[in-house]
């Protein structure tokens, strides 16, 4: 399957971090995702049961994230990819995630993951 359901410039909040400062703030989070879709069988149904729902899932990780308290964004990532799998039957998945307030002179820092298969 070759097609893709994308969401861009997801931001999210949360409490994230390994240093002691960064438990009793909340920083800021930008999500890419690219999700494996066969959008033809949404087309053929024009329903929404028959696609990958941007919006459900875009609202499912900001609840998610906002609710979290990991130290590494590494394993916030992971969890995100095994929860779209698990709650959404997404069956491959590119998931960038950024924290680009974590060092000064980067415009951004972050992890890129990959899961599951396209085909
Ligand atoms: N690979 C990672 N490196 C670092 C992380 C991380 O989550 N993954 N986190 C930090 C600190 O929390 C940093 O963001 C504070 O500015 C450092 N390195």
């Amino acid at each position: 399957m070759t097609d893709i359901v994308y969401i861009r410039g997801l931001q999210a909040e949360a409490v994230i971090g390994v240093y002691d400062w960064e438990r009793s703030i909340r920083q800021t989070l930008i999500l890419d995702l690219e999700l494996a879709s066969d959008n033809r069988a949404a087309a053929a149904t024009d329903a929404i049961e028959d696609a990958v729902d941007y919006d459900a899932i875009s609202g499912r990780i900001l609840g998610y994230v906002g609710d979290s308290e990991f130290q590494l964004i590494e394993t916030l990532a992971e969890r995100i990819a095994e929860l779209l799998q698990r709650e959404f039957g997404v069956t491959w998945l590119r998931l960038q995630l950024a924290k680009p307030g974590a060092v000064k002179a980067a415009d951004s820092v972050g992890v890129i993951i990959e899961r599951g298969s396209r085909s």
